[in-house]
């Protein structure tokens, strides 16, 4: 049996050239990690693809790695949290291409226990993580209603039942969670479709630069397959559910987490 290192790239592709030609997407977190290689498989797929985010720069790497793919990228940054600005990029996309598959990815918090997160912590992340999906789900809404398109929101493995260090996050990501249930039902008439995709660890710089090396490593030891989650499958599993064999998929948390949320799993891990 072969050992998986942190970072070995993973054939995760198994659907088909072509999928999602004359197909959009809009998606945030665009410049970086699991947004990046989302956007890479939607391209590869045939997609148009807008994404945001808040350095140019990041998502300029992301177009040059576009190139030579059967889509297109375009972008703009943006950050999610200027509600005026971001309903208007939304807007920008959705009237030139239309909307097909809304990806809300941009995300993150720091890891903290809850007594020492200020209400001002607690706001800023429930600021980026909950309200802002909200603003862009529901700017998106007159695109999606046309292209009876589908929603995927990025959410973190043991969403439902809470973990160490992350009171802030897991607040925001359960309510994205009931949101997102709320919108399946109330979007149903329109063939909307809402799911959350909740990865375990992911060994993303941005993850990096949030936990160091040893909680890394233990929060792979804490995953019963031991075994991060690699961005390119979380991409595959977007694309997927955006495809039509995701036609009832709708409501939906998907933990793509090697057993994570099962336990012992990361909600053990203190923050340090
Ligand atoms: C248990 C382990 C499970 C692991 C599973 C893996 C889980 C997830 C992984 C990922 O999400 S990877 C993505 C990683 N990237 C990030 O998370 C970075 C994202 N962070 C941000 O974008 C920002 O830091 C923020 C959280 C949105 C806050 O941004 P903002 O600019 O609004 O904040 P500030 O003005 O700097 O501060 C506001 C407020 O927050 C307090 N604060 C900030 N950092 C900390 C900290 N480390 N500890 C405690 N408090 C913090 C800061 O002090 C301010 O409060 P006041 O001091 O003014 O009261
Ligand atoms: N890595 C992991 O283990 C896990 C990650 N997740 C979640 O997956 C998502 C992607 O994380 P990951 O790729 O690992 O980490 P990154 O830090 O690489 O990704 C976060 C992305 O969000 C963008 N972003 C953050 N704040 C804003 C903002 N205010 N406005 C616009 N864009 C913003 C960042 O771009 P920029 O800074 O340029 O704005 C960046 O591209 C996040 O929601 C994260 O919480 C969930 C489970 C596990």
């Amino acid at each position: 049996m072969s050992s998986t290192s942190f970072n070995d790239p993973y054939d995760a592709s198994v659907l088909r050239d072509g999928l999602f030609a004359d197909r959009s997407a809009f998606v945030s977190g665009a410049g970086s990690g699991i947004g990046r290689a989302i956007v890479l498989r939607l391209v590869q797929l045939g997609m148009h693809v807008f994404g945001t985010g808040r350095r140019a720069e990041m998502l300029e790497e992301t177009a040059n790695l576009t190139k030579d793919m059967a889509g297109a990228f375009t972008y703009k940054p943006c950050n999610v949290r200027e509600t005026d600005a971001i309903e208007a990029l939304v807007r920008e996309a959705g009237e030139s291409r239309g909307i097909d598959l809304l990806v809300n990815n941009a995300g993150g918090q720091f890891f903290a226990p809850a007594a020492e997160i200020s209400r001002r912590g607690w706001d800023a992340v429930i600021d980026l993580n909950l309200n802002a999906v909200f603003t862009v789900t529901k700017a998106a809404y007159p695109y999606l209603r046309t292209s009876r398109g589908s929603v995927a929101s990025i959410s973190l493995s043991g969403v439902d039942r809470g973990s160490m260090g992350l009171a802030h996050s897991i607040a925001a990501r359960a309510g994205v969670l009931g949101m997102t249930r709320s919108l399946a039902l109330e979007w149903a008439k329109d063939g909307i479709r809402l799911n959350c995709i909740a990865p375990g660890t992911v060994v993303t710089e941005g993850l990096a630069g949030e936990a160091a090396r040893p909680m890394l490593e233990r929060l792979v030891e804490a995953t019963p397959m031991g075994i991060p989650t690699s961005v390119e499958e979380v991409a595959e599993l977007v694309a997927y559910l955006a495809s039509p064999a995701g036609r009832l998929m709708t409501g939906q948390l998907i933990q793509i987490d090697g057993a994570a949320h099962l336990g012992p799993g990361l909600h053990m891990i203190a923050a340090e």
